[in-house]
């Protein structure tokens, strides 16, 4: 049984479609990922997935439980981490999991036994009984994290789990998620705006854009698309390069290959690889080189190839007009040289943040804490 099945799910606003007729199933133990711009639709299908909205068409499963009909046993099944801090600052970290232990209507030993279990998948045993106000922020996200674990749940969501935190505690906070998921077994779905981190730790990763998966696989899958590495390679001198051109031309793994000022840059299938074969290539040419670069795609590129974010003409290697296409090998012209290479964030922040709540308040079914209600429990 898949830890979701989403079937034909749809959600209309006044016109407006969000999320447009999608399908597609999380697989038991998987760690997935939606990574979408901002209005994608990622937050309404959350919303749906986790019964807080009801869809205007279609169905889905969550443990195998449907969530038009047996919205009590969903709610049992999943955890939900909301980016939003709910935390009672003046009471210690295990206090504030026994609450929500109570709203679980588990008994006294249980309750014991699972918060010292889920103290020590997070890390905080230690600071156990210190005041949550003085927690880092990442301990905060730790233990709530850990609050959404303490029922057992089959399916851990996870809204933006480390918008706001520092380059460090985002690192430590990937850590912790991966470590429940190989240890704890969760099956995990997260919404990040942060491509770095759904290409970290996803096994598979939806680009939503418009209200619809635009492409969906693993982080190297999707990285393969866009049609292989990019070498540079910097010349030494003012060498006439066209003998290395000529040669490049012949070479049925060189895809493509673009002049740049003192250099070249050639797409090929397996960068690694083919590194020593262009140095040689060069030096049977008579062109010295100083510097030999290998980029490879990143997720960023799938994700501005797709979601249609790149300004037009911008060249985010920062090369932009300096560089010549001499020509293409047959019309097996490769993306990675229009995609540019692993450059800023896309204009991804910090601030950046799912509204999980305010625009879809209208027609939530809920509140959030209910939504881990203690419907359905002994
Ligand atoms: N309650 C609502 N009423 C009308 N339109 C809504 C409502 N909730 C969401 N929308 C619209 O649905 C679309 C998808 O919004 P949604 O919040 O799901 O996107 P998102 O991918 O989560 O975006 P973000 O990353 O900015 O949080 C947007 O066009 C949004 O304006």
């Amino acid at each position: 049984m898949n830890a979701i099945n989403v079937d034909g799910i749809t959600k209309e606003f006044d016109g407006v479609t969000a999320v447009d007729d999608l399908s597609f199933a999380v697989e038991r133990g998987e760690l997935f990922g939606l990574l979408g711009p901002n209005g994608a639709g990622k937050s309404t299908l959350i919303n749906m997935l986790v019964t807080l909205l009801p869809p205007s068409a279609g169905t889905a499963t969550v443990n195998g439980h449907d969530i038009r009909s047996e919205r009590g046993a969903v709610r049992s099944s999943l955890g939900i981490v909301f980016q939003e801090p709910a935390l009672d600052e003046e009471l210690t970290g295990a206090e504030n999991l026994a609450f929500h232990s109570r709203l679980y209507g588990q008994d006294r030993t249980e309750r014991a036994e699972r918060i010292d279990e889920v103290l020590t998948l997070v890390g905080l045993s230690a600071e156990r009984d210190d005041p949550v106000g003085t927690y880092s922020g990442g301990m905060k996200r730790r233990l709530e994290i850990g609050r959404g674990l303490l029922h057992e749940p089959a399916v851990l969501f996870l809204d933006e789990p480390t918008v706001g935190l520092d380059a460090r505690t985002r690192r430590d906070t990937w850590e912790y998620i991966q470590r429940l998921n190989e240890e704890a077994g969760v099956s995990i779905v997260l919404t990040t705006h942060y491509i770095e981190e759904a290409d970290h730790l996803c096994d598979r990763v939806a680009i939503v854009d418009d209200g619809d998966i635009v492409a969906m696989d693993s982080p190297t899958a999707l990285k393969a698309t866009l049609g292989g590495d990019v070498v540079v390679l910097e010349f030494a001198s003012a060498d006439d390069p066209t003998a290395l051109f000529d040669r490049l031309e012949g070479q049925s793994w060189s895809r493509e290959f673009t002049a740049v000022d003192d250099g070249v840059r050639v797409t090929v299938d397996d960068g690694d690889s083919r590194i020593a074969d262009l140095v040689r290539l060069a030096d049977d040419a008579g062109v010295r080189i100083s510097s030999v670069d290998l980029r490879e795609p990143t997720l960023e590129n799938v994700f501005l190839e797709l979601t249609d974010r790149s300004a037009a003409g911008s060249d985010r290697n920062g090369t932009a007009g300096g560089d010549r296409t001499v020509m293409a090998s047959g019309d097996r012209k490769g993306k990675a040289l229009e995609s540019g290479d692993a450059g800023s964030a896309g204009g991804e922040t910090a601030s950046d943040s799912m509204d999980s709540s305010g625009r879809s308040s209208g027609e939530v079914d809920d509140d959030r804490s209910s939504a881990v209600s203690t419907e359905d429990q002994p």
